[in-house]
């Protein structure tokens, strides 16, 4: 064998996979560094989230909205709203005539079209920096307008939601900031419009307006209202929005590392499979090789018959139920007369042929349950179970006829002489030494004929 072979039935080195036991580490520690980085990522986004992410949308005396005031006039009252724009600020002057029941002067800044409004759902609060002048109570509504096609139409502002907030601004003009969560629908917009209370909560999806109005019980006077800025401020990603995603993301990453552990654990599970196949295909085919070989040294090799190892214990077993059930048992020494001349003059090969040649007719004309072994060189023995004496000698003269008139190899002429006997009440190397003993007879007595011997 050199280096480069392996037995026969050794399994192919590649195709035994590296033991499972390092794979597995190399998995575990994968998933341990994939969860510290899942759990810096998470951090960082939520800081991220927290601290920046930040949107603000500005709307002032310089911003491209169209303002708009309105006053009761259009009730019938005599209120007198005026729009001044004046060192950056939006200036309502306003002055409140008590002669309608509910006077108010508003202003209203036009974000965009309806149908597509601006979406502040994701802002978390408004930023009003404004200060307001009046005679008597300084309370301000702030309305978020929400445009919504199942309550409201495109060209009707009041049917537009109105998200509200009553607030009292600062005396000094600083920013005041509202939490968004704060306003509520206005109950007369509910009412007016008999919104129905699937509708009825605040909306901020499509705003196109907002508006500040003086609207409330309203003293009779000059009312000045001056507006700095309107900011409203809210995150790209938004609380809730941030928590989902992570959840999202650690889910799965879960389901990530479950499916790749099934993978692995599907992988192993082929593997050793595909080990046991091969270990039992390697076991067969020793086995296969085990019997082959055993069934070898059973086995005369030029004629294919049985040697002596190889009828041993069937002869034991054969010669113990022959004295147990009283059963005959006949042994019959065969031997080629002068087979030495034959190898001398016609050659070795031609006396290999001869002997094959015997072999198989002599197998033709014994029964299936008898034994022929091949004693040594050219002698053989014929074991017949169930056949007395008499029985044995007529089939080991009708062999010894057949033979004697066969057509063999090469025109030559062989006879064979026989030595006949049954087993009795002795050891079966007794039985085969006196069926040994008939053979010489029947050599001393001039070959080709069939002596026999009792017991
Ligand atoms: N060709 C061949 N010859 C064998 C084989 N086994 C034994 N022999 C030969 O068989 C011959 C047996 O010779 P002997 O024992 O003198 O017997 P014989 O010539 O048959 O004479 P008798 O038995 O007295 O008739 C020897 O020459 C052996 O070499 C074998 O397998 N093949």
């Amino acid at each position: 064998m050199t280096p480069h072979t392996r037995p026969r039935y050794a399994p192919d080195p590649d195709s035994i996979p590296a033991s499972p036991g390092p794979r597995r580490m190399r998995f575990a520690r994968f998933g341990r560094i994939s969860a510290v980085v899942m759990l810096v990522l998470s951090v960082v986004l939520l800081l991220w989230q927290h601290f920046g992410m930040n949107r603000t949308i500005r709307i002032d005396a310089h911003s491209p909205y169209r303002v708009q005031i309105s006053d009761d006039r259009v009730n019938g009252g005599a209120s007198v709203a005026r729009l001044v724009r004046k060192d950056g600020f939006l200036l309502l002057y306003c002055r409140i005539a008590t002669s309608y029941d509910w006077p108010f002067c508003e202003m209203s800044i036009r974000l965009a079209p309806a149908e597509s409004g601006i979406d502040l759902s994701r802002f978390d609060t408004v930023t009003l920096a404004l200060d307001y002048d009046a005679p008597g109570s300084r309370q301000l509504r702030f309305f978020v307008r929400n445009f919504d096609p199942a309550y409201g139409k495109a060209k009707q502002e009041g049917s537009w939601k109105a998200n509200e907030i009553s607030f009292v601004p600062a005396l000094d003009g600083a920013e005041k900031t509202i939490p968004l969560s704060s306003f509520n629908v206005s109950a007369w917009w509910l009412a007016e419009y008999r919104i129905p209370v699937e509708h009825a909560g605040p909306d901020m999806h499509r705003v196109p307006q907002i508006q500040l109005s003086t609207s409330g019980l309203k003293e009779a006077g000059e009312h000045v209202l001056r507006v700095r800025y309107i900011a409203f401020h809210g995150k790209w990603i938004s609380r809730e929005q941030m928590a989902l995603l992570l959840v999202a993301l650690w889910v799965g990453g879960a389901l990530l590392a479950l499916l790749l552990d099934l993978h692995h654990l599907r992988q192993r599970l082929r593997r050793s499979r595909r080990r046991e196949d091969e270990l039992r295909s390697l076991t067969k085919a020793l086995q296969l090789e085990n019997k082959v070989i055993g069934e070898m040294a059973r086995r005369d090799p030029l004629t294919g018959v049985r040697n002596r190892a190889g009828i041993r214990d069937e002869l034991l077993r054969e010669a113990e139920l022959a004295q147990q059930d009283s059963r005959p048992l006949a042994v019959l020494f065969v031997d080629l007369d002068h087979f030495k001349q034959i190898n001398d003059k016609h050659g070795h090969d031609t006396g290999d042929i001869v002997l094959k040649q015997f072999t198989r007719e002599v197998d033709a004309l014994i029964r299936q349950g008898d034994y022929l072994v091949r004693w040594g060189g050219e002698e053989f023995v014929i074991i017949c179970p169930g056949t007395p004496l008499d029985a044995a000698a007529q089939m080991a003269e009708k062999i010894r006829t057949k033979l004697a008139e066969l057509s063999w190899h090469d025109g030559l002429v062989v006879t064979c002489s026989f030595g006949v006997t049954v087993l009795g009440n002795e050891s079966i190397a007794e039985c085969l030494r006196r069926a040994d003993a008939a053979l010489y007879d029947a050599k001393r007595n001039g070959r080709n004929r069939v002596e026999v011997r009792t017991p």
